[in-house]
Order: C-alpha cells, then sequence, then structure tokens
C-alpha cells in the first residue's frame, strides 16, 4: 500500500474509535447547531493579490521531525501578526505529529482563518473541524470518489465551511471541477512518491477555469518560488517547510513576499 492509502486507512480507523465516543449523529446534530460559517477561508483567498496559506506542521512522512520544539500556539499568532491570510493546521497525528487539539487551540486565539489540514475520509471528519473552529477543510481527490466528493462539497457548504480541494494530475482537476469544487490546490508534492516539482502547478494552472481559486501548495522554498507562482496566477500559496524551519518566521515571510 502506498503511504498515501497508509495514511487515508489509518484516518478510517480514527473515525471509526471517535464514533465510539462520539456517534456521527450527534456530532453532526452538534457541527449543525453551530452558527453557519461564512466561508472566510476563501474569502481571505479572493482578495486581490497573492494570498499566503502559512502552514502549523510539526514533522511530515518526507521530512520526519521538522520541528522538535512545537510552539503551535506562538507559530500561529505570529503568522498572523506577519500577515498570513490563512493558517494551516495538520492535525493527522501519526506521520504529521497533528493533533485536534492544536487546531482547537489555534482556531480560538486567531482570527485568521483555519484550515484543518488532515486526509478527510468520511463525512465525520468534516463535522469534527466545524465543532474544532476551522474554517476550511482539505479534500484529496486521490482518497475521494466522485460521490465522496460531491457529498462532501455538499456537507462543507450547509456548514459553512470552504473545501480546498486537491489536485495532483489532469483527471484530479477535471474531477475536482465536475464535483463543484471553488479552491482547487495543486500539490506540487506526489504524495505517493514525495517527489516534488513547482512545475506540475504550472502544467495543471491552464485547466482550471478564472473563476475557481488555485492554490499552489508544497514544496515553496524562495521569493523566485513565489513571484513564480504569482506569475501562472496563482491565488494562493501554501508554505510549511520552509517557514517551520526559520528561526524568524516574520522576516522569512517577508523575504518569501519580496519585501526584503
Ligand atoms: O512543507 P511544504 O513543502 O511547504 O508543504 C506544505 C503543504 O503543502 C503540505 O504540507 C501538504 C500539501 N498537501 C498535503 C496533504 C496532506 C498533508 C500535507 C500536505
Amino acid at each position: 500500500m502506498n503511504i498515501l492509502d497508509q495514511m487515508a486507512e489509518h484516518a478510517r480507523q480514527r473515525v471509526e474509535a471517535a464514533k465510539q465516543t462520539l456517534p456521527l449523529a450527534e456530532i453532526k446534530r452538534q457541527a449543525l447547531s453551530l452558527p453557519k460559517g461564512d466561508f472566510r477561508f476563501e474569502k481571505a483567498l479572493a482578495k486581490p493579490g497573492l494570498a499566503f496559506i502559512c502552514e502549523c506542521k510539526k514533522a511530515s512522512p518526507s521530512k520526519g521531525l521538522i520541528a522538535p520544539e512545537f510552539p503551535y500556539l506562538q507559530i500561529a499568532r505570529e503568522y498572523e501578526a506577519a500577515g498570513a491570510d490563512a493558517i494551516s493546521v495538520l492535525t493527522e497525528p501519526k506521520w504529521f505529529l497533528g493533533s485536534d487539539d492544536y487546531l482547537k487551540e489555534i482556531a480560538s486565539a486567531v482570527s485568521t482563518p483555519c484550515l484543518r489540514k488532515d486526509f478527510t475520509v468520511d463525512a465525520y471528519m468534516i463535522y469534527e473541524a466545524k465543532l474544532l473552529g476551522a474554517s476550511a477543510v482539505l479534500l484529496i481527490c486521490a482518497i475521494l470518489n466522485d460521490a465522496q466528493l460531491k457529498e462532501y462539497l455538499a456537507i462543507c457548504e450547509d456548514l459553512g465551511l470552504s473545501a480546498l480541494v486537491e489536485a495532483h494530475d489532469d483527471a484530479e482537476v477535471d474531477r475536482a471541477l465536475a464535483a463543484g469544487a471553488r479552491i482547487l490546490g495543486v500539490n506540487n508534492r506526489n504524495l505517493k512518491t514525495f517527489t516534488v516539482d513547482t512545475e506540475n502547478s504550472r502544467r495543471l494552472r491552464a485547466r482550471i477555469p478564472q473563476d475557481v481559486l488555485f492554490v499552489s501548495e508544497s514544496g515553496v522554498k524562495t521569493a523566485e518560488d513565489v513571484s513564480g507562482l504569482a506569475a501562472i496566477g496563482a491565488d494562493a500559496v501554501l508554505i510549511g517547510e520552509t517557514l517551520m524551519r526559520a528561526p524568524d518566521k516574520t522576516a522569512k515571510l517577508r523575504e518569501l513576499k519580496g519585501l526584503l
């Protein structure tokens, strides 16, 4: 089984365990009783100019431990103060050493919209995201079928959550668009092999209509990478490792924005 399928399988097990404590009907009821979201994540990306989604990520399957010390609240507050348009928080516990608690605490500490970065494989996880205070969830085409994509987008719509729909090749872009995605992320990292190539964003850009928000994800390291992606019409970039490894994240973000 490739790593992506393993992560999806483990997510299904996490959902089954969570349902033992809080059944689907109950979490759904709780999530739907909260005030409907106002798609803040989408609005933040739609503003003029390139938007920056800054990620809180302690570790990853390709890089291992990235940030042994992980003062997540401090990091999120620094991202917000430095002008992040959105904050991505890994909640996957096994490979990314993420936690639902990180997201919950961050979302209540900042006013910047937060993305729950996880391997959504069940509607249950979308209701969880809502309860944790997220403004958006990630839907990865490679681990979802067409019916799931449609169903999960409809649930997001009901809850007022945005969905970042991640695609890696032409067929996945087409599936995401057919399902009605309004925010399309192209992952420059192949989650099956871990190879990174920003060329992928460039190539797939042409398939994505102008009225769909386009996010280029992963492997963004320099101001040149950023300006190159802005030049092909990216609406946002999602940056994790480069910021996580920077001792001064504010300065690094300024540098990436071409301001230093
Ligand atoms: O650390 P990077 O190379 O800047 O990448 C960030 C983000 O794009 C990456 O964490 C990511 C993109 N898609 C994902 C799906 C699941 C987990 C993680 C990801």
